[in-house]
């Protein structure tokens, strides 16, 4: 990847990237409602990385699509940078696990979707695009149609798409579910190139513990019936993380056993 353009964000540094306190969420199906969130308080820093991990069911999506301002909560306090989140914005850009990519548009028309819309100079579209190109490795792709793309390949696409959008908090819901093991392997070790390189915060739901640990600052265990926060544990492991080192698999079985004797019932991973 080339280093010749660094992404600076502007430094908001003494507010909490995302603040979310005493947050319920509570869905009406019918005559019925289901709770799905309740009490839910976390606070996220500029430039961490984040992994909400727990069983299928607890209220990981609803969290983030809560943060993405896709979703109101029912109570509580939802804020980026001190500013309530009332509503969907480039700041906050979601990746999901089907790529929502826009088949009659190339890779790099993709990329440059947001932009595009804003009227820019074509000159400068073209570079905006051109960059988030390269740093997601298809610059030799740049014209393929989404349809002639692996899933990686196009997962990378879905990552440059909300970067090149100005994106500061990156939500990622899923996003290598549906990859095969090596591809998800490469592209988790991509992403924290990217993150490293762009300081972009980064709130991450997965349902494996060892993606987890591989990738993030702090895993958040949350458990269902409603969906709340059980755990929040700071990985002090270092970087670059090793999958084979006794310690990585120390945190691994930890973290495994947090989520089993909350859920006894469900896998995890
Ligand atoms: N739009 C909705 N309408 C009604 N209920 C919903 C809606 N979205 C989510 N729920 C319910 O809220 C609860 C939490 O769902 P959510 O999808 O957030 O969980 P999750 O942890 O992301 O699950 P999974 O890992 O399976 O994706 C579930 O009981 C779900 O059925």
């Amino acid at each position: 990847m080339s280093e010749s353009k660094p992404v600076v964000y502007a430094d908001r540094q003494p507010l909490p990237a995302i603040e979310i306190k005493n947050v319920g969420k509570v869905f009406s199906v019918g005559n019925q409602t289901v709770q799905a969130l309740r009490d839910v308080n976390l606070t996220i820093k500029k430039g961490e990385f984040v992994c909400l991990i727990g069983a299928s069911g607890c209220g990981k999506s609803t969290l983030l699509r809560i943060m993405a301002g896709f979703e109101k909560a029912t109570s509580g306090i939802v804020n980026m940078y001190g500013m309530p989140i009332d509503g969907p914005s480039p700041e906050r850009g979601m990746v999901f696990q089907d790529y929502g990519l826009f088949p009659w548009l190339t890779v790099k028309e993709n990329i440059g979707f947001g932009q595009r819309q804003r009227n820019l100079p074509k000159a400068k579209l073209e570079e905006i695009s051109a960059y988030y190109t390269e740093m997601v490795g298809l610059t030799k792709f740049a014209d393929y149609y989404p349809g002639q793309l692996s899933g990686g390949m196009k997962q990378r696409v879905s990552i440059a798409r909300v970067l090149a959008n100005d994106c500061e908090v990156l939500l990622m819901d899923e996003p290598f579910g549906a990859l095969d093991a090596l591809t998800r392997e490469k592209l988790q070790q991509d992403l924290l190139e990217i993150w490293e390189r762009t300081k972009v915060t980064i709130v991450f739901v997965t349902h494996a513990v060892e993606e987890a640990v591989m990738l993030s600052d702090r895993v958040v265990v949350m458990t269902a019936g409603p969906g709340r926060i059980e755990e929040d544990i700071k990985l002090e492991l270092e970087r670059p993380r090793d999958i084979t080192a006794i310690e990585f698999n120390q945190v691994r079985r930890d973290i495994t056993q947090y989520m089993t004797s909350h859920v006894s019932t469900k896998a995890v991973a």
